[in-house]
Order: structure tokens, then sequence, then C-alpha cells
């Protein structure tokens, strides 16, 4: 999958958060969105998610050369964002077995296995409303880890995490975008924590499109 910006901008009321963002986003690889509070990183994530709508310019999807319809962008991405809520009602088994009817997880993963990769086997039966912070953030991660989607996004994606959270972030991070995987990733980070994408090899200061 490879997502192409052209002449992107967004502005709120007559606020421009940023303009003229040209960028070319190829799979197999990360690109880490990085600013000062504010400057726009969650807005530009949301507007390359298809979640926001653009003020001006053109964003085009496409999949082994071919464009994907922005109807049908939803179904290429998984996305944990601090803003994006889980369902509270459902325990986790629930959760991971409703999230699979939209969205596959990668061949072979069963909601068993990804309890126990979240290291929540213990709480499969717990309703998400009484986790932690931390847990939750956990449950986040791992539904964009261990969805079979072309496009990952990660907003800030240790807040709340341990040492322990954040090691595993590290490992399952680096996953996605492994040459010997069999269909390579693109994974989009916003970040200010640079040991969240020490790995990246592509960071982009979007103060430059103010
Ligand atoms: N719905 C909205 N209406 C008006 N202004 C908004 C809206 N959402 C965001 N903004 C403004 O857009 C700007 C960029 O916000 P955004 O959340 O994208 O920044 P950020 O770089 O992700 O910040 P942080 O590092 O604090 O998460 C801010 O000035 C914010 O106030």
């Amino acid at each position: 999958m490879n997502i192409v910006a052209e002449q992107l901008g967004k502005k709120y009321r007559k606020e421009w958060i940023f303009r003229r963002v040209e960028l070319t986003l190829t799979a197999g690889t990360s690109y880490t969105f990085v600013g000062p509070n504010g400057s726009g990183k969650s807005t530009l994530l949301q507007l390359l998610a298809g979640s926001l709508p653009i003020t001006e310019g053109k964003l085009t999807y496409q999949l082994r050369g071919i464009t994907v319809e922005p109807d049908n962008w939803f179904r290429q991405i998984s996305i944990a964002a601090p803003y994006l809520e889980l369902i509270e009602e459902l325990t986790l088994d629930e959760l991971l077995t409703f999230h699979q009817t939209f969205k596959p997880f990668k061949a072979g993963l069963t909601s068993k296995i990804i309890a126990d990769q979240l290291l929540l086997s213990h709480a499969r039966h717990k309703e998400i409303k009484y986790f932690s912070s931390g847990m939750k953030q956990r449950v986040k991660l791992g539904l964009a880890f261990f969805s079979d989607s072309p496009v990952v996004i990660l907003d800030e994606p240790t807040s709340n995490l341990d040492r322990q959270g954040s090691d595993w972030y590290q490992e399952q991070v680096r996953q996605l975008i492994n040459p010997s995987t069999k269909s390579p990733q693109l994974l989009l980070i916003g970040s200010n924590q640079p040991e969240e994408y020490d790995f990246c090899p592509n960071v982009i200061d979007i103060t430059q499109w103010k």
C-alpha cells in the first residue's frame, strides 16, 4: 500500500494547521511525524487515515498499483490513538471476537494467542472498563499490530505503558516492517518520544508545513 498526499492542507475555522504537505508513503517502511504539542501530528494522521476531511489538496491510496476508493480506505487501516475509545462494556475476549467480524487478524492468530501476546491472558473475561489505562493501551496497540491491514497508524504509542509494556511495544513494532515478513505493512507514527521511533528511518518534522 502506498499513500500519496499532494498539496494537502487542513484548516480549523480560520487557522491553517498545515498547508502544502507533499508525501509519498511506501509500504515496507515507517514514517514518524514529529513536532511540538499542537503542531498537527494527530490531525495529519487522521487525514491520512481518511477519518477527517481535508480542506485542500489530494490524497491517493494505491494497493498493488490500483487506486483504492475513499469509501474503502478504512478497511486498509488499523489505528491506535489516545482519542479512539475501546468498547468498555465488552470483555477482552468479546472485544477480540467482535473486532474480527470487520477486521480479521493475521493468519494463525486466535483470541487466545492474542490475549497471551498482549500479556493479558489473565484478563480475558474482564470487562474493558475495569482495565487500567496501560492495559487499555496494550489492547489498542494489539488490535493495530495483529490486524491484517496494509497500513498501521500509531499515535503516541507508548502513552500509559510501563517499562514492560514499552519493551513489548519495541518488540512488536519492529515486526511490522521486518523485510522478511510476507506482506510488509506501511507504518505511520505520531510521536514526541524519541524512544518510540528510534528504529524509524523517516522522521518528518511537521512544522515545515506551517
Ligand atoms: N476539532 C478541532 N477544532 C479546532 N481546532 C482543533 C481541532 N482539533 C485540533 N485542533 C487544533 O489543531 C492543532 C493541532 O492539533 P493536533 O492534536 O493535531 O496536534 P498534535 O501535534 O497531535 O499535538 P500533541 O502533541 O499535543 O498531541 C491544535 O492547535 C489544536 O488546537
